[in-house]
C-alpha cells in the first residue's frame, strides 16, 4: 500500500484526487492538509493545518494541489521529510525547479512536478515539439476557467520549453511591429508569443498554431472535467517511490 497525503484537498484538483485515491486499493490516504479548515477529520481521515505537524508522519506520497504561492515550501517540505511530492501546483520558476530537483538528489527522493496530468496534453506537447522542428513560427494559446491564479499556464510554459529544445531560434512577428495597446502580442519565450485566455466555463484547453507558407497547423487539447488528470496523478503516485530523483513532466514516467 502506498501511503498518501494530499494537500489542498478542498479544492478543485485536491477534492477529485481524493477520490481517486479512495477507489484505488493499492493507495491508501493517511492525512489530508488545508490552512483554513476547521475539521479534525474527514472520512476518519486525519485533517492538519500546518504542515509542520506532519514531520515523522508515516507516509510515501505528498500530492500537491495548492496555489503556486506555498507549492515550493511544500515541495521543499516533503522532499525534507522523505514523502515523495507529486506535484500538480503550477506556477514554479526554472530556478525553483532546479534547486528541488538537487534536493530530492542529495536526499534520494523520488518526485514529479507535471505541469500537466492528463495524457492528451503529454501527447499533445510531445507533437508540439515534433512539428516545431519544420515550423518555426509558433503560437501558443492556453484558455483556463476564471479562477486560474497563475499565466500563463504551467502547460503553456512546458510546451514552450520542449519546442525550444528542437526548434531554430526565431523572433516572431515583423521586426518593426508595434504594440499600440500594451501586451496584445502576448507574453515572449525565446520570440514565441503565449497568449492566456480566462473565462467562465472553461476547464483546461490549449492550443498551438504552427503557421507555414500557404499551409496551418493546430493542435489543441481539451480537459472538459478534472477526471482527466486522475489517470496520470494515479500513474505518479505509483512511479515516485520507485525512482530517487525529482522529475519534471509526467512524460519522463510514461
Ligand atoms: N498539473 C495538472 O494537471 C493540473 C494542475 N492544476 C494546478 O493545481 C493547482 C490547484 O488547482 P485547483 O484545484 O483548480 O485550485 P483550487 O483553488 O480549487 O484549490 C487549491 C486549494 O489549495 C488550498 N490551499 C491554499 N493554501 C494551502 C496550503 N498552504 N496548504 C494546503 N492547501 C492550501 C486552498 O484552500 P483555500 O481555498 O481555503 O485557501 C484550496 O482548497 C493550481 O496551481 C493549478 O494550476 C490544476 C489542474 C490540473
Ligand atoms: O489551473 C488549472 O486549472 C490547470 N493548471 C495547469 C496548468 O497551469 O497548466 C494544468 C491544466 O492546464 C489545468
Amino acid at each position: 500500500m502506498i501511503k498518501v497525503i494530499i494537500a489542498g484537498f478542498k479544492g478543485r484538483m485536491g477534492s477529485a484526487a481524493v477520490k481517486m485515491v479512495q477507489e484505488d486499493e493499492s493507495l491508501e490516504l493517511v492525512a489530508l492538509v488545508d490552512p483554513k479548515t476547521s475539521e479534525t477529520a474527514v472520512d476518519g481521515i486525519p485533517v492538519f493545518n500546518d504542515k509542520l505537524s506532519l514531520v515523522g508522519f508515516d507516509a510515501d506520497v505528498w500530492a500537491d494541489f495548492t496555489i503556486p504561492a506555498v507549492a515550493f515550501e511544500n515541495t521543499k517540505f516533503a522532499l525534507e521529510n522523505h514523502f515523495c511530492p507529486v506535484v500538480g501546483t503550477t506556477g514554479f520558476t526554472e530556478s525553483q525547479i532546479s534547486e528541488l530537483i538537487s534536493l530530492s538528489q542529495v536526499n534520494k527522493v523520488g518526485g514529479l512536478i507535471a505541469p500537466n496530468f492528463a495524457i492528451g496534453a503529454i501527447l499533445l506537447m510531445e507533437f508540439a515539439q515534433k512539428a516545431a522542428q519544420y515550423f518555426p513560427d509558433v503560437e501558443i494559446i492556453e484558455l483556463h476557467h476564471d479562477n486560474k491564479q497563475d499565466a500563463p499556464s504551467g502547460t503553456a510554459i512546458k510546451t514552450a520549453e520542449l519546442i525550444k529544445e528542437k526548434r531554430s531560434f526565431k523572433k516572431q512577428g515583423a521586426a518593426d511591429e508595434v504594440e499600440t495597446m500594451a501586451g496584445a502580442r502576448g507574453a515572449e519565450f525565446d520570440g514565441m508569443r503565449i497568449h492566456s485566455v480566462r473565462l467562465p466555463g472553461l476547464v483546461a484547453h490549449q492550443e498551438v498554431i504552427f503557421g507555414a507558407k500557404g499551409e496551418g497547423l493546430t493542435i489543441r487539447h481539451d480537459s472538459y472535467d478534472r477526471v482527466s488528470f486522475m489517470g496520470g496523478v494515479n500513474v505518479g503516485i505509483k512511479k515516485v517511490v520507485e525512482i530517487d530523483t525529482l522529475v519534471y513532466g509526467l512524460d519522463h514516467l510514461l
